[in-house]
């Protein structure tokens, strides 16, 4: 079966329209849109169909973020990232064709489980740096990644959803943006920043896998802001975490952006070698 973009380049050569779609079940509801399972009625190909309501985008002044999301996340291909194979408008609303996530939030899993193995832990975390790699090599830095903007497909292969806040750059940027939790210190601080902040992420992501939380978690938002500041680090005594998987948090939790660990070196890390499962999925 070919997946909706295969027929034609990107938005550019074909045209689709709702009728080109059977819609199913609704899959969710974001801040700006609804998602609902579709398939697309010649090739039988299920596709997630995000609806996104024009009035919405003009009252909060976000088209030009949804247009630069839209153009980002259509030009990437990569197993981990998730596929957005074209859009198109009607008079009120905008359709994104997204690739279908089965096994849908990651955050869920999460919730649901306290917290993952390190089989598992690991092989979300190789994955997410392979896609970091890949988007970095493009001059993407995602900014963004938290486990709600983490998808899963059939297999538990984790997909990177959500560009909203990605930015194309060559240079280091100052603007302020994502959640607080999973921000990097040159961010909470407004200082210029670069792609190492991603790498910070890694860390959070790492620990919150491992840990069921956040590493910074604070009664208050300004309290959190401290222990990021101070990179107020600690490790509760866990039977399920190794010192391998500290040693990891620990080497890309570093205040000094050019000090965290590079994502080759998070790949070639003890804890990655031993505990990721290279075909990247994870049977729950
Ligand atoms: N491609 C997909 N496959 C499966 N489920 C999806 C897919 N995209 C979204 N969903 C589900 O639909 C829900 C809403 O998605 P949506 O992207 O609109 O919300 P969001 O992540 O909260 O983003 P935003 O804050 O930008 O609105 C998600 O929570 C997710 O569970």
């Amino acid at each position: 079966m070919i997946s909706p973009s295969e027929e034609g380049e990107g938005n550019s050569k074909r045209k689709w329209s709702l009728q080109d779609f059977e819609i199913g079940k609704p899959l969710g509801k974001g801040k700006f849109g609804r998602v609902y399972l579709a398939r697309e009625v010649k090739s039988k190909y299920i596709v997630a169909l995000k609806i996104i309501f024009k009035e919405q985008l003009e009252k909060y002044r976000i088209h030009h973020q949804l247009r630069r999301e839209m153009e980002i996340q259509t030009s990437l291909r990569h197993p981990n990232i998730l596929r957005l194979y074209g859009w198109f408008h009607d008079s009120e609303r905008i359709f994104l064709i997204l690739e279908y996530a089965y096994g849908g939030e990651l955050y869920n899993e999460l919730r649901k489980h306290g917290h993952f193995s390190e089989e598992q832990a690991a092989t979300y975390i190789a994955s997410l740096t392979t896609a970091l790699a890949y988007c970095h090599e493009k001059h993407v830095i995602h900014r963004d990644i938290k486990p709600e903007n983490l998808l899963l497909d059939h297999e538990g292969r984790l997909k990177i959803a959500d560009f909203g806040w990605s930015v194309q750059s060559r240079s280091k940027r100052h603007t302020m943006c994502g959640t607080l939790d999973y921000l990097a210190p040159e961010m909470v601080e407004n200082k210029a920043h670069d792609y190492a902040v991603d790498n910070w992420t890694l860390g959070i992501l790492c620990y919150e896998f491992l840990y069921g939380a956040p590493p910074f978690e604070s009664e208050s938002q300004s309290d959190t802001f401290k222990r990021i500041m101070k990179v107020d680090l600690s490790f509760p005594s866990s039977p399920n975490v190794s010192m391998e998987a500290r040693n990891l948090i620990s080497r890309l939790l570093v205040k000094d952006s050019s000090k965290r660990l590079s994502l080759q070196k998070i790949m070639e890390h003890p804890w990655i070698i031993k505990n990721a499962n290279p075909t990247g999925t994870c049977k729950k």
